[in-house]
């Protein structure tokens, strides 16, 4: 659970900066009191009244300094020079040691946490991703970094230097007439008291509004991802009407809650305020009036009173304006404390370590469950000899795909280990031991840029003649070559549609470009009819036996060349042998292509 803490700990490296501009800035609101005392003390000299020690001792300091005698003028001249250096000098200064560093501070640390941002987008494990969808992090992320951004100048500008102004006018009031003083802070109290209490109301709407408008956020999100879906099933109205019952629901509580309770606290503090200062004026002016002070200090006193109140709109404007941002501010640092688990490690620029693999694989006693009490994979004892080629089947659900989440590290077993090449990888650097595989997945992602950008995706600095090559094997060299930019057509977000078998091609030459020591396709080939499919496969002879192979399939038919063919149903695996083993044994595997043969009889897809 993030705390204030973690909204401090977010300006950290800049607290030295911190300290020293936001103590300027509240000296500057400071100085900005000489000026109504000065006035205060010109309207004493002018009606013959006493003057304050104070003025009285720097006038005459001065005199003796310079020779002079002390004369009305002056005291004029001093006044006039206070109020000359708290206004004229001042004015230049103050922004260069306020508004400056403010922002500089607040940009600075954008761009540190925006960094830090993206890198604990790259290292979170798979799983936060399979439990919040993209929209909903960006959101997080983009609201989290700029609400920071926005109030740290209000707070370390304004919020604490007018705190401290209010401070400063409470003991010049106290030396001047204490009981108004004392009113007057009493009365801050009072105000300080109740806001607080309505901004810890507020504060609580607010974070329900957030969680309302990131969850409408999200969906919207998620319309524009999987708008195929919603097309095809013409559901535009119904996803059109649960966001609209959305909308409402937030609305309701900005209206009825958030704005109705600001407005009643802004109604609240201009009243108390107003009268307060009536009272005051009323009683400044008895007691002027029956001579126990002067006019002078009347003017001082109601003018600084009046500043001090007039203070509270911005106090509470900035106060309430963070009570908006807070909730989403927390949400931010809880995505930012999001444990990072095992792929912390693989973010550093530089291997540290290369690696290279002969491709034994060796699965030992392996059990593992996404959540307790839920094994999906259980007692998986498996040997891969190094270059073999291995198909993994089995029904649905079966565990197929964890079981090649577990060989690249997104998840660590419960119990048991893999050995790679006889170590164990959690033993090994992340990244170079990642760096020595590769993956086709059945949905290939393709990144906005060139043709040859994506294929080089592993290795930029690759050789064009293994690009070219890697291509040719994946059969989609023809394809790329026919296009009039060839290599460097722009595809993804906004460059060239490429189909759903082009995309798989792609991924495959991609994969081969890394020139792994393990090389998954995780129904890599489903896309494609049977004529490319078989095709690629043809290719794919080429490298079978250079490297270890592991193969999900569906299709049987395409994994009867395989070395061994490991069966695995509900987590166990169930068989392991060659096609014709397997076929021999009579088992689940025997099952499986019997059905999908006798579907190929009838003419249908053996899926
Ligand atoms: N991130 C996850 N969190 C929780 N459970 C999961 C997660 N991913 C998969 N599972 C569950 O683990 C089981 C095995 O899934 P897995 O994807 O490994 O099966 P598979 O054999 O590859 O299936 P398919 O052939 O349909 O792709 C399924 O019951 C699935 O619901």
């Amino acid at each position: 659970m993030a705390t204030f803490k973690d909204i401090l700990g977010y300006y950290r490296d800049y607290r030295w900066v911190a300290i020293l501009s936001i103590a300027a800035s509240s000296l500057f609101e400071l100085v900005d009191l000489l000026v109504p005392y000065a006035i205060g003390q010109i309207l004493n000299l002018l009606s013959d009244q006493s003057l304050d020690f104070p003025v009285e001792w720097l006038a005459k300091t001065i005199a003796n300094f310079a020779g002079w005698s002390v004369t009305p003028g002056l005291y004029l001249g001093v006044l006039g020079g206070i109020i000359f250096l708290a206004t004229i000098v001042r004015a230049p200064v103050q922004p260069w040691l306020g508004v400056w560093y403010h922002w500089l501070i607040a940009l600075k640390a954008r761009r540190d946490y925006s960094y830090k941002a993206i890198e604990k987008v790259l290292t979170l494990p798979l799983e936060f991703y399979d439990e919040n969808n993209p929209g909903r992090i960006a959101s997080r992320v983009s609201k989290g970094v700029s609400n920071h951004t926005w109030s740290y100048p209000e707070i370390a500008g304004q919020l604490i230097p007018k705190l401290v102004r209010v401070l400063g006018i409470g003991v010049i009031l106290w030396w001047l007439e204490w009981p108004v003083s004392l009113g007057l802070l009493m009365s801050f109290g009072l105000i300080l008291i109740f806001t607080l209490r309505s901004l810890h109301y507020l504060i609580q709407k607010e974070e329900i509004l957030d969680s309302y408008i990131e969850n409408t956020e999200s969906r919207t999100s998620e319309i524009i991802t999987n708008i195929k879906t919603v097309k095809a099933f013409a559901s535009e109205a119904r996803e059109l009407e649960r966001q609209r019952k959305r909308l409402d629901r937030e609305i309701n509580v900005v209206i009825n809650r958030i704005h109705r309770g600001y407005v009643w606290l802004i109604t609240w503090q201009t009243t108390f305020v107003q009268f307060c200062l009536f009272i005051l004026l009323g009683f400044s002016l008895a007691i002027t009036i029956a001579g126990r002070m002067s006019i002078g200090h009347f003017i001082t006193i109601y003018t600084l009173a009046s500043m001090a109140y007039a203070e509270i709109t911005p106090i509470s404007q900035v106060a309430e304006v963070f009570a908006r941002r807070y909730a989403s501010i927390l949400r931010f640092h809880e995505f930012m404390d999001v444990s990072t688990g095992q792929d912390g490690g693989s973010l550093t620029v530089t291997a540290t370590q290369q690696l290279k693999f002969t491709g034994k694989i060796h699965f030992q006693n392996v059990q593992f469950s996404y959540h307790d009490g839920n094994p999906i994979l259980k007692d998986i004892n498996l040997l891969i000899e190094p270059c073999q080629t291995i198909a993994l089947v089995g029904r649905s659900g079966s565990g197929k795909s964890t079981l090649i989440k577990l060989l690249f590290r997104y998840f660590s077993t419960d119990t048991g280990r893999i050995l790679m090449d006889g170590q164990d990888i959690q033993d090994l650097n992340i990244r170079a031991y990642r760096q020595r595989l590769a993956i086709v997945h059945q949905e290939v992602d393709v990144f906005n840029g060139t043709l040859w950008d994506n294929l080089t995706y592993a290795n930029p600095q690759a050789d064009p003649r293994d690009v070219i090559r890697a291509c040719e094997i994946a059969r989609v060299d023809e394809f790329i070559t026919s296009l009039p930019m060839g290599y460097q057509t722009i595809v993804g977000e906004r460059g060239v549609r490429l189909s759903g078998g082009q995309r798989q091609r792609l991924g495959i030459a991609r994969a081969l470009m890394a020139n792994p020591d393990v090389l998954v396709f995780d129904e890599a080939t489903s896309s494609l009819d049977y004529e490319s499919e078989l095709e690629i496969q043809q290719a794919l002879q080429e490298i079978t036996g250079t490297r270890t192979m592991i193969i999900i399939a569906h299709r049987l038919s395409t994994v009867r060349d395989a070395d061994q063919i490991v069966v695995l149903d509900q987590g166990y695996i169930k068989e392991v042998g060659t096609h014709e083993f397997l076929l021999h044994q009579e088992g689940l595997y025997a099952h499986l292509y019997s059905i999908q043969a006798d579907h190929k009889y009838r003419g249908r897809s053996p899926d």
